[in-house]
């Protein structure tokens, strides 16, 4: 399912911190449309490959290119304004803000007025501001927030909040979308409802995905490839159930079978 024209292609990238290998030598494509898993073990490399991805770490080396541009030295919201967004593995949201300014905020980079328009409400920052809102209420309607809008982001169940963060990163209007452990913490009916929400994203929206998640049935069901990493390296791509089966990944989860 990579095509030869991936939204994002991850080259041989190294990165080391004081001797620990976090990413070694690790690259993937990521076609356009695909829903890209990454698995493995705690420690294994996985959110360092977010970090770079975002802007946060700078490799030793490698390239990362996403819809042909590369990312390795541009700043965090750079990438973001590129149309790369991202949940967290713990919800970073604004919490004694609504669910809705919560997302108008994930608009803040498509505002292209000055500040004297926005002061003077003049015709272009208020249409800006009527198209912002007409987005967030979208998204507010796939996601079915409704009858949390208006309340602050703290008061809400942790499944709730985990959606909020979601949808503002919909509300970035994303090309590609990075989700750390979106299921994480969430009891099953909440871990269902947020399955169903990623496969409404990638077949209704058509935004590709990467996916980082220790909920195995979640990533087998949804994922349509699966990159295996242990020690900053890769150990297996593939669909779903190919890499299941594959020895080597059976090893870096259960470990070296000790001959009895
Ligand atoms: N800022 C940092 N400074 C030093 N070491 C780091 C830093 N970030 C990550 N590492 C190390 O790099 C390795 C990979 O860590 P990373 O957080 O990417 O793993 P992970 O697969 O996301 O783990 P988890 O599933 O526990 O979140 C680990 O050995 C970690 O200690």
């Amino acid at each position: 399912m990579s095509d030869a024209d991936p939204i994002l292609r991850f080259e041989a990238v190294n990165l080391a911190f004081a001797g620990v290998r976090a990413i070694d030598g690790i690259s993937f494509t990521v076609g356009r449309g695909e829903l890209f898993a990454i698995i493995g073990p705690n420690g294994a490399g996985k959110t360092s490959i977010f970090n770079v991805l975002s802007g946060v770490y700078r490799p030793q080396s490698g390239r990362v290119s996403f819809d042909g541009q590369q990312l390795i030295g541009r700043r965090p919201h750079q990438i973001a304004r590129w149309g790369m967004a991202r949940t967290f593995q713990n919800v970073e949201l604004f919490g004694n803000l609504s669910v809705l300014e919560n997302l108008m905020l994930g608009r803040h980079h498509h505002i292209r007025y000055g500040p004297l328009s926005a002061v003077l409400w003049l015709g272009r920052a208020r249409r800006a501001e009527l198209a912002n809102r007409a987005k967030v209420e979208e998204i507010i309607d796939f996601l079915e927030l409704e009858q949390w809008r208006r309340y602050p982001v703290r008061l809400l169940p942790y499944g709730v909040q985990k959606r909020v963060e979601l949808g503002r990163a919909l509300a970035m209007e994303p090309r590609l979308l990075l989700l750390d452990e979106p299921v994480a913490g969430m009891n099953v009916e909440e871990t269902e409802d947020m399955a169903r929400y990623i496969l409404d994203i990638r077949e209704e929206l058509d935004i590709p995905m990467i996916l980082v998640e220790h909920d195995m049935g979640l990533v087998m069901d949804l994922a349509d490839r699966v990159l295996v990493v242990d020690f900053g390296r890769a150990v297996a791509t593939g669909r779903p159930a190919e890499v299941q089966h594959d020895p080597e990944v059976i090893k870096a989860y259960l470990g070296e079978v000790q001959p009895s």
